[in-house]
């Protein structure tokens, strides 16, 4: 690994889920892309390693200390305590400021550039809620407020999906799959579907297709909110009076756009060969199909950020912690997509 390889920072995530072993897993593989180092609490990082007979060495580094070329068996490690002892599938919500604080510390270190980008293993949104902190709906949310931008997008897309235009669906897997809303009540979605949020989302999307997915002029489908897009106002107007004039005046500024779609046909094989990425309006409309084509095999990406950040495609899985049971495939590929965007944000710059 060159000694310049991308250093990401790893949030290790809620310390009662499946995060800290698969951070730990991860790091006894041969080839790993960009120089990793861990933020989490290396007692409980030794601890779980112990447990699942993981022969990982814990290198806990001094601030400003470099972060070394990733090597087998070794994780490097941004400290951050425990407020508490934590226990596989036992949620503590002493432990809420513990992960907040390993994210704060990942924000930091993108913003000085001390890490090129940043991935998370999952944290548990409502424990971080019944801690107190009120507000609180996901990383994707939180970095945003961070970063003091008014949009950010959500965006997975499965292994086969992640660098380029994906040649022929007929058959495939390869999904992108972008959301205009994305931790809401759904009582709330309606709402929150303006022209003004819609055409944020639409540029932020288009964007971050040309820019870390190599698709020039990406082609991007939308789907309605309403069932058969709202079969022409009878089942509802948010098609005709918000979606469709947004994606006219978008059409005029030199965007590909399909739709409003009707979200069930969409997802079809024969209307995803002709586009790069769908955007559903609402979490489980797009992320549902996602899941189904390529669970585990996926990564999510935040679009519009300033700096680079993937995730994986599941959540803490506490029926799994501890056992060493959970599949690996999607931290993989979040932290080779993530390696990979620091790449070429680096040759961009
Ligand atoms: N990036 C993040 O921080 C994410 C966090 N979450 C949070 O995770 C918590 C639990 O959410 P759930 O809806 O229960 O979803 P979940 O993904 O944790 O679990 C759903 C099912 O998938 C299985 N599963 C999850 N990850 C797996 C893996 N790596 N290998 C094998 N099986 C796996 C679980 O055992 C469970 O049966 C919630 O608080 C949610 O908000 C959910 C998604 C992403
Ligand atoms: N279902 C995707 C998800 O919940 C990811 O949320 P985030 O914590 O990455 O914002």
């Amino acid at each position: 690994m060159p000694p310049d390889a991308p250093v990401l920072a790893l949030t290790t995530g809620e310390p009662a889920g499946i995060g800290p072993e698969l951070v730990l897993q991860l790091m006894t593989e041969e080839e790993l892309p960009g120089r990793i180092v861990a933020i989490g609490d290396p007692r409980l990082l030794a601890e779980r390693a112990a447990t699942l007979g993981l022969e990982v060495a814990l290198r806990a580094l001094a601030p400003g200390e470099a972060v070394p070329p990733t090597r087998p068996g070794v994780l490097p490690v941004w400290p951050v305590a425990l407020r508490r002892p934590s226990h596989p599938g036992k949620l503590d919500v002493a432990n809420a400021g513990y992960v907040l604080e390993t994210l704060d510390m990942a924000i930091d270190a993108c913003h000085r550039g001390q890490a090129d980008g940043m991935v998370t293993a999952p944290l548990h949104k409502g424990v971080i809620l019944d801690a107190g902190h009120a507000g609180f709906r996901g990383h994707t949310e939180y970095l945003r407020d961070a970063c003091g931008i008014e949009e950010v997008v959500m965006m997975l897309a499965t292994d086969s999906a992640l660098h380029a235009r994906v040649p022929d669906w007929q058959g495939s897997s390869a999904l992108r799959v972008a959301l205009a809303t994305t931790h809401l009540p759904l009582r709330e979605v309606a709402d929150a579907i303006t022209a003004t949020r819609l055409e944020r989302i639409l540029l932020i999307l288009h964007a971050g297709l040309a820019r870390w997915f190599g698709i020039a002029t990406p082609r991007i489908a939308v789907c309605g909110l309403n069932p058969h897009a709202g079969e022409g106002g009878h089942l509802g107007r948010e098609e005709l009076e918000v979606i469709s004039p947004c994606l006219a005046q978008l059409r005029r500024e030199g965007l590909a756009l399909d739709g409003p779609l009707p979200a069930d046909t969409l997802f079809t094989p024969r209307h995803l060969a002709a586009i790069d990425a769908v955007l559903a309006m609402y979490h489980d409309q797009g992320l549902a199909v996602l899941k189904y084509a390529g669970f585990g095999r996926a990564a999510n990406v935040t679009l519009g950020l300033p700096f680079v950040r993937t995730s994986v495609d599941h959540g803490t899985a506490l029926d799994l912690a501890g056992h060493g049971v959970a599949d690996i495939g999607s931290l993989r590929i979040a932290v080779a997509l993530a390696a990979d965007m620091a790449r070429r944000g680096a040759a961009a710059s």
